[in-house]
Parts: C-alpha cells; structure tokens; sequence
C-alpha cells in the first residue's frame, strides 16, 4: 500500500527516505504547483545522515489528484495541519489512516474532529532532522517515535513495515502520556532558550527558574489525569537540557529563522487547560507573556 506524506520538509524526507530505500512505494503531496514545481526543479529529496548525503526522486503530486489516499502521514507543523489534511479530504477512502506527526497538542484533535471516519494515530517523535536548503534535510539526531490511538484501537499490522524500513517506533496504549510528557519538556525549555537567547545547556544555569517552571506543570499535569506524565518531570528536563546542551531548541531555531513557532500548540495549550481547571500557574503566564512580546518585537506571529 501508497504511503502518501503530506509536506516535504524535514521529518517528511526522514521518513520517505527511509520507506522508500526500504522498496516500500511513497507518494509525496507538495501544497501547490509552485512547490510542486521547485521539487521537480531540484531532481527529488536529499537526506543526509553521517555527512552522507543521497538523492531520493520520489513521485510527487499536488493535493487535488484522484488517487485514492488510504494511509496518510501528516508532516506538517502543528499550525498547518487542518488545512492540510482539508486540502486532501475528499481523496481519503473511509478506511484511510492517517499518522499525525506534530508537535504540542491540539492540532492533533483538531483534525481527527476533522475528519470522523477515518482512523487518525498520533505519534510523538525525539528524532531530529533539519532542512539545510528547499527539499535539503540533515538528519541530526536519532530518537524514537512513539505511536498510538486515543480511541484504544489495536496496533495497525504496518508497523512491519516501519520497522522494516528502520524507523524506530514503538506503540503505546497511552499515546496522550506522551505527547503531554513532551509537551511539559518543550514548555519548560523552549521559551527560555528564546527569551535567554541561549543553547540548551546554558539553561542549567538557571535552575531556579527551571524548577519553578517544571513545579507549575506538574500541578498541570496532575489536575489533567496525567500523573504519569508528571513523574520526575524536573530531572527528566535536566536530563534533556545535558543530553542537548549543544543544540539550539526547535523555538529558538524557528526565532533565528523568522519562522512561525508553534507556541499555540505548546505553552497556549497548557494555559488554556489551566484556565479551564481554574488552576494558577503564574510563573508560566509570565513566561508566556515576555515570549509574546519578544515575538512581536521580531515581527512574528504571536500564536
Ligand atoms: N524536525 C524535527 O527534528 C522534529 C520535528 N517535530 C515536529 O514535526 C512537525 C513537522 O516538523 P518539520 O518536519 O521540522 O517541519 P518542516 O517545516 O521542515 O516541514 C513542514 C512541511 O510541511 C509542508 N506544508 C505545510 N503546509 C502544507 C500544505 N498545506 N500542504 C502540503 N505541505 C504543507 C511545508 O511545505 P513548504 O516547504 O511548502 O513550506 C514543509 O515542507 C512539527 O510539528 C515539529 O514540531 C517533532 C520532532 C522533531
Ligand atoms: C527536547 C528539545 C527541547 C530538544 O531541543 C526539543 O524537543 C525541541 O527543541 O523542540
């Protein structure tokens, strides 16, 4: 079966490369006919692993072909995915899957809202990769992404076919620990690493501030069922900040770039659940409202 994926930026080429060298068919979906055009330009995808860099001319096509889709990875960023699963709705057959691959939460339930029929699994992934030019990715990092169903649905039979194609996944029966787990690890690091303007390893020096942070989204993460999640949340940050200390965090890279941040997805979603739990989380807010204003200052979108 087609895996067709949905964008052609970093973790999209990751996961093509990987499929396809395997012999597993991958169709890519690009926006529209410009990108469309720019891919076919540029000859197919590059992925470089260990300074290694090869060349995957993969089939491409815009959203509106008519071939049926009926296993779908989404690898878009959180902000982009409704419109771009909408963009291709009425090509999914009703037993289609769909893999939603962001970051944070709420994108996630946005679309499989969205979309009623189909079955929608969200994965949270550590692995990382990084788009050096158009359709140019490096992969940066290795990891593991974790795969499951909210609604409590078995494990699809393809997961063979991820792991024949050595992508590292694993399924999980409580995919929301997860993702809320990350969550909480990307709202106590990422927004520092902006506002302090610093790799992740100059956040040990700031372990007052961390541990305050972490404190506040424990409570969260308590107060919303997610006690698991909770678990040694503030080592488990440190631990992240040594293991990366070199690295600069997704927000801050986005920042450098004048890229959107998907903050709406992170620090936002974790307010907004506080505010509907009644539940004070201060030190979060604050650090939510400087990062608003850094984002304005740099003339980017503040959600
Ligand atoms: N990169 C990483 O290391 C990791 C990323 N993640 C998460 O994975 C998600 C994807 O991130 P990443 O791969 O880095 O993102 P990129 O920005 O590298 O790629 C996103 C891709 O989505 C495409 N896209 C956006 N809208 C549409 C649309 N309507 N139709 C078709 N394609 C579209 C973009 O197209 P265009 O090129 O035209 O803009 C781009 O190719 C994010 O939520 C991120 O947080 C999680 C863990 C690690
Ligand atoms: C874990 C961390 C913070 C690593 O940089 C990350 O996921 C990110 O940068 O988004």
């Amino acid at each position: 079966m087609t895996w067709h994926i949905l964008g052609a930026g970093s973790l999209a080429t990751l996961w093509a490369a990987r499929l396809a060298r395997n012999g597993q068919p991958v169709r890519l979906i690009l926006r529209n006919p410009a990108r469309l055009a720019a891919y076919r330009q540029a000859g197919g995808l590059i992925l470089i692993e260990d300074g290694q860099a090869q060349h995957y001319p993969l089939a491409a096509e815009l959203p509106a072909e008519h071939l049926p889709i009926e296993r779908l990875l989404v690898a878009c960023k959180a902000y982009d995915a409704e419109a771009a699963v909408a963009s291709v709705t009425p090509r999914l057959s009703s037993s289609a899957q769909i893999l939603l691959l962001q970051n944070g939460l709420g994108s996630q339930q946005a679309v499989a809202a969205q979309l009623p029929q189909q079955r929608c699994l969200f994965l949270s992934s550590t692995e990382g990769a990084y788009r050096e030019a158009d359709f140019r990715v490096v992969f940066a990092g290795c990891g593991q992404t974790w795969l499951g169903d909210r609604q409590n649905g078995p494990a699809p039979a393809w997961l063979a076919e991820l792991a024949a194609a050595k992508i590292p996944c694993c399924w999980t029966t409580d995919i929301m620990a997860r993702l809320w787990r990350k969550l909480a690890l990307n709202c106590a690091i990422n927004p520092l690493t902006v506002l302090l303007d610093c790799h992740n390893g100059d956040l040990l020096q700031h372990r007052n501030t961390l541990s305050v942070l972490c404190a506040e989204l424990i409570g969260l993460l308590r107060t919303c069922n997610q006690s698991e999640a909770a678990e040694n949340l503030e080592e488990e940050v440190l631990r992240v900040i040594q293991a990366t200390s070199g690295n600069y965090s997704s927000m801050h890279q986005d920042v450098a770039n004048g890229r959107r941040t998907e903050i709406a997805y992170l620090l936002d979603y974790a307010l907004t659940h506080a505010r509907q739990l009644d539940l004070h989380l201060p030190h979060l807010k604050e650090l939510r409202h400087r990062l608003g204003e850094r984002l304005i200052a740099n003339g980017l979108p503040n959600n």
